[in-house]
């Protein structure tokens, strides 16, 4: 297959030739072969598919939140042709055989995936570690959905584990002893925020890479939220993901979001979050990675105290960040280091990330002036709404991976592509 004339991430206009699962040409004119299909990309921008380090499908344990069925579609409706999904699943990701059930559910998967193993207690981590891991991670330093919290012993032994097999270790820096519980009397959604301050990420994003710093561990720090927990992880040489919500929403967004805009880390005031966009677009932050955490309406209708954390995220990230580019906030090579490259760099995927030859035909066609205003009622995510209610984005029109189209979206109709979705640690 041709793609004629497509605009790459740095302005270059190039023609890009699929062969099976590769990339096989990227130059300037390629003619197309007798039989090859060519597509014209006159006007478009051809970008890597988003490989999106965090996400929460929520099987086993929780379909009526989302399947891997729906999470996989939202994540190719959206540009995403890589998840990594997080262990706090029923039963959580922490042993063998749970990470086989896990492995199991994502046979429904259209679009690459990484499975994470977690930390509790009662892990076995040398049957986790044996497994095809993507990470250990997210390991909660405190309690979010799923209440996965653990101590500061078993912290340490757990990055030491991972460590000593080369596996990275991804970290839920919060802590609990430095939450507000003054707060507890408010019933207001902006309670959340001022519960779990910025102070008890900064101190856990420290004392968390002091532990990956005198154990030589790969340490990333997962949904960093505030300017402080980005400097301290950027000052220990560790790596952090920021996600579209922290980047694009404040506690100034509680009057529209009500309990729907609770979620871990919490959104922050306005002026931390234009701290933490400076760092997303001078190149501080590494990647953006979503969080995608859904839980239906009906959970997220209860009150601040009980409604559970999260928001979606999978199908919206690059869509919002392609209309940041758009409207000059970003430029599109950072658009590209942030959800594609830098991914693939920090967690050691050389097949991914990139529009060269010889990477993964993993690739995502836009329309870079056709916007569209997000609906949740029009994704593909089970749980049907979605933070960025009437923000504008700009979708695919079509999202490949390995050389199979899994999303195409032709007149407003949308068509998706089959299972084909691969295990990113089991290939060689
Ligand atoms: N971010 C959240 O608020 N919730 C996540 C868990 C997590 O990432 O902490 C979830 O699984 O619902
Ligand atoms: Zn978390
Ligand atoms: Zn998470």
């Amino acid at each position: 297959m041709l793609i004629a004339n497509a605009t790459l991430v740095d302005g270059r206009q190039r023609d890009v030739r699929v062969a099976g699962e590769r990339i096989a040409a990227v130059e300037r004119r390629l003619s197309a072969g007798a039989d090859e299909t060519t597509i014209d990309a006159t006007g478009k921008l051809l970008l890597p598919g988003m490989i999106d380090a965090h996400v929460h499908f929520r099987e086993p344990g929780f379909p009526e939140k989302e399947t891997w069925a729906s999470g996989s579609r939202a994540a190719a409706a959206g540009g995403v042709t890589t998840v990594v999904d997080q262990p706090n699943t029923q039963p959580p990701t922490v042993d063998g055989e749970t990470f086989d059930e896990k492995a199991t559910c994502t046979t429904d998967s259209v679009v690459d995936f990484g499975i994470n193993g977690g930390v509790t207690p009662d892990w076995q981590p040398d049957e986790l570690l044996d497994r095809p891991l993507f990470a250990l991670g997210e390991v909660f330093l405190a309690d979010s959905t799923g209440e996965m919290g653990i101590d500061a012993d078993l912290f340490a032994d757990a990055v030491t584990a991972a460590t000593e097999r080369g596996v990275p270790v991804t970290v839920h820096a919060e802590d609990a002893t430095r939450f507000d519980a003054s707060t507890r009397d408010r019933d207001d959604a902006d309670a959340w925020s001022a519960f779990r301050t910025p102070e008890a990420e900064r101190a856990a994003v420290e004392r968390a890479c002091e532990v990956g710093r005198d154990t030589g561990a790969q340490l990333h720090i997962a949904h960093a939220s505030t300017p402080e927990g980005i400097d301290a992880a950027d000052s220990m040489e560790m790596t952090c993901e920021v996600t579209p919500h922290h980047l694009l929403l404040s506690r100034e967004d509680y009057d529209d979001l009500g309990t729907h805009g609770r979620m871990n880390p919490p959104l922050r005031s306005e002026e931390r979050r234009e701290g933490v966009y400076e760092r997303v677009a001078d190149g501080t932050v590494d990647l953006i990675a979503t969080d995608h955490a859904p839980h239906t309406r009906e959970e997220k209708d209860a009150g601040i105290w009980d409604a559970p954390s999260g928001v979606p995220g999978v199908e919206t990230a690059l869509p919002l960040l392609l209309a940041e580019a758009r409207a000059g906030r970003l430029d599109y090579e950072r658009v590209r280091d942030l959800t594609a490259a830098n991914p693939a760099a920090v967690f050691d995927l050389p097949q991914k990330g990139r529009v060269e030859a010889g990477k993964d035909a993993d690739l995502v066609l836009v329309d870079p002036d056709a916007t569209r205003d997000i609906r949740g009622e029009e994704l593909a995510t089970d749980c049907g709404w979605t933070p960025f209610d009437g923000f504008e984005g700009v979708f695919p029109e079509w999202t490949m991976v390995r050389g199979e189209t899994v999303y195409e979206r032709t007149d407003g109709e949308e068509r998706f592509g089959a299972a084909i979705g691969e295990n990113v640690r089991s290939r060689e």
